[in-house]
């Protein structure tokens, strides 16, 4: 079996307008999850409880195997980085160099040169305080300041708020390399959908606190499509997975499957060819997974 860095059991989370949970998620190691959903769904909330800045009310969260529900011991969470949705309120008043000192103080790991190489190549000021500087230019602090370490397990939430075009390909080759190179686990909460295709192993789904599940991407993207046969509506009602279809022509008909590859198998064992397959946007496919279309092979 895949090992898990986190698992999540049955955690909920009471808001006073909101519930977040129960959630039952296990993150497997050494690869890169984005967590989804609209405004307000639970994201920060989650990645709060992962780092143990928010304790669940109910259920159980496990690091590397271990249960530690009061505190997280130092060991462990130098083997984690945080970027949160707000700079901490103690390094806003730091300059950049006091601020990487203080973490570099902190993380046995931490990789000096590493670190001015991002900085410079983020080109982020260094002699100025965290709080006068541009929203953009403290995220790359932050984000620089996450990965020098190279830490086993980077929680990010909306990593790319802020950062410009030049950055943002930046961040993403870097969080690439360190998920390569360190075997690094990413969880990073987004609503960059070219984010969530350019980086994602695994997308969780949160919906108004609930968890819709955990599937691979390219699951997600190889059996979601729109596909053109020729044909008519008795064909499509014998196939598995469809959300929608049209009568285009007299003799072609379109389709929406959440089942590509198994409407595939069929259709080719009938004799049928694809006139024209596309898969759906990431966008359109968690749009109709909200609205409670379930993908194939999804873990919740
Ligand atoms: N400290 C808090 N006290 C009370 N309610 C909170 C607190 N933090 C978050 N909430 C509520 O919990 C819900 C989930 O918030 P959360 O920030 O986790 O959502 P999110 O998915 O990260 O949203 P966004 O995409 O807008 O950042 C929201 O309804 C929010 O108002």
């Amino acid at each position: 079996m895949e090992p898990h860095i986190i698992e999540i059991r049955n955690v909920i989370k009471r808001r006073k307008t909101k519930t977040i949970g129960p959630i039952q998620i296990s993150i497997p190691q050494g690869y890169i999850v984005a967590l989804v959903g609209p405004n307000g769904s639970g994201k920060s909330t989650l990645l709060n409880m992962m780092m143990q800045t928010v304790f669940p009310d109910e259920g159980e969260i496990t690091w590397f195997g271990e249960s530690h529900p009061r505190e997280l011991p130092v060991s462990i969470r130098k083997q984690m980085g945080f970027v949160p949705e707000q700079l901490s309120s103690e390094e806003q008043h730091m300059t950049v160099d006091e601020a990487a000192s203080f973490r570099a103080s902190w993380y046995d790991s931490w990789d000096g040169y590493f670190f001015d190489e991002l900085l410079s190549r983020f080109d982020v000021p260094r002699g100025v305080k965290l709080r006068k500087m541009s929203k953009g230019e403290r995220r790359k602090f932050e984000i620089a300041a996450a990965l020098a370490p190279k830490p086993k397990l980077l929680l990010l939430d909306e990593p790319s708020s802020g950062l410009d075009p030049f950055a943002w390909k930046l961040m993403i080759d870097q969080l690439h390399k360190v998920m390569k190179s360190m075997d690094t686990t990413i969880v990073l909460s987004t609503h960059v959908v070219d984010e969530i295709r350019r980086l994602a192993d695994y997308v969780i789904l949160i919906h108004h606190g609930k968890l819709l599940g955990m599937v691979e991407k390219d699951s997600l993207l190889d059996n979601w499509k729109e596909c053109w046969i020729q044909g008519d509506a008795s064909i499509v009602e014998e196939l598995p997975g469809i959300l929608s279809s049209k009568q285009e022509t007299a003799n072609t008909i379109s389709f929406i499957t959440t089942e590509c590859l198994e409407v595939e198998k069929i259709l080719q064992s009938a004799g049928i060819p694809f006139i024209r397959a596309r898969s759906l946007e990431l966008d359109e496919v968690l749009r109709l997974w909200i609205e409670g279309n379930i993908p194939a092979n999804v873990q919740n």
